[in-house]
């Protein structure tokens, strides 16, 4: 690999210290008593270094949906057709899907990306065609993608950021649709983690114990198959997807352009750890939307020391999750902006120190 290839290597930005201290001394003159709206302070805080401005703010989202298909689903481990992954495709760019809603009410800029589908319904208008195959290989038998596929793949994650810099995003949302991809997700966690299996599948679109089971023994065997990866970039190859690779460049992406990045559910967190494996500097571009009823999300974000901001027992993924908690992160920049500080409002100090209004206005 030359450096044009591996561009994932490249170093990340930092947040900038100096724009988060200032946020941080801000929050603490305002009319509160300091540390009383918790997590929003800190989130406010942790934005204005990102933004690497005293006063972050979200009115411009942008949300990328990435799809693709997986070999391994020919071992029936979802409980749906693979023809709904295409499907889907449809129902994103006609608005009828939930991300589609939810970007619709947050007024954010909706991006679909077709990486390969089974059931392909061809050009669709609003979704963008990045095809790397119809599908990956079923990891069962082989690796799930060559080392072209995997590069494409990764690049297509890398150019929707790039649209959304170009945009003026200021937040960055990256969801994913692909039917068997909770299989995918889990046997590449449980790789990089060096974790059992059992402890990472779940019940996905809708499994049953027994489905649960097969579907753990179907990553059993392709792990026994892969155990001789020797790199986290070998075991994404192996054992990930199109748009879970496509997650992993654009988070990575994200860190180098600068733009913060708001993680949804089991899957995206998935791709949030290889990025973190392949590029360790994205990490604290990161911020984690909610904790997923999927077995195995709690695990894993326990793993990356994350602590999502919602619990409310979703497991839809296509960036839902993300999307509902974005209300949450703005309303903690309209705190951080809006709010008067004690010598503006004339409210007395945590010591009994009086401020004079009129001073703090001239
Ligand atoms: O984001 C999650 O936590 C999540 C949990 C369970 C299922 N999903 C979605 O369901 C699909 C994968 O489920 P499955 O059972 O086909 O592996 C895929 O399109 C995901 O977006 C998503
Ligand atoms: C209908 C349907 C919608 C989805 N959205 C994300 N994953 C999905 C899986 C199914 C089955």
């Amino acid at each position: 690999m030359n450096d044009e290839t591996s561009w994932w290597l490249r170093e990340c930005l930092r947040a900038d210290e100096d724009s988060a201290a200032q946020a941080r001394a801000r929050q603490d003159q305002l009319t509160k008593p300091p540390g009383s709206l918790g997590r929003l302070e800190e989130l406010a805080v942790r934005l204005a270094g990102l933004q690497r401005s005293q006063r972050p703010s979200l009115q411009r989202v942008w949300i990328s949906v990435f799809a693709a298909d997986h070999g391994v689903a020919a071992e029936g481990v979802s409980a749906f057709p693979q023809a709904v992954t295409g499907e889907m495709l449809r129902n994103f760019a006609g608005g009828g899907a939930a991300i589609a809603v939810l970007a619709r009410s947050l007024g954010a800029s909706l991006d679909v990306v077709n990486l390969g589908t089974v059931n392909d319904p061809g050009p669709i208008k609003g979704v963008h065609r990045a095809i790397v195959a119809a599908s990956t290989a079923n990891f069962c038998e082989a690796a799930a993608m060559t080392p072209a596929q995997l590069r494409a793949a990764l690049a297509a994650g890398a150019a929707s950021v790039r649209a959304a810099r170009d945009a003026g995003a200021q937040l960055f949302v990256g969801g994913e649709m692909g039917i068997a991809n909770t299989t995918a997700a889990a046997a590449l966690a449980s790789a990089l983690l060096d974790c059992a299996p059992a402890r990472l599948a779940g019940a996905g679109t809708g499994l049953d114990a027994a489905g649960i089971a097969h579907k753990t023994a179907v990553i059993e065997r392709a792990l026994a198959l892969h155990a001789d990866a020797g790199s986290d970039w070998e075991r994404l190859r192996r054992l990930g997807g199109f748009e879970i690779a496509a997650l992993t460049g654009a988070y990575i992406a994200c860190a180098q352009v600068g733009v913060a990045v708001l993680v949804d559910g089991f899957i995206a967190t998935v791709a949030a750890l290889a990025a973190q494996r392949l590029n360790p500097g994205c990490g604290p571009w990161l911020l984690y939307a909610h904790r997923s009823h999927e077995r195995g999300h709690a695990a894993l974000l326990d793993a990356l020391d994350a602590q999502p901001l919602l619990d409310l027992g979703l497991r839809l993924g296509e960036a839902s999750g993300a999307a509902v908690a974005v209300p949450l992160l703005r309303l903690a920049c309209e705190l951080h902006a809006g709010m008067a500080t004690f010598a503006q409002a004339g409210v007395s100090g945590a010591n009994g120190s009086h401020s004079d209004p009129a001073a703090a206005r001239a």
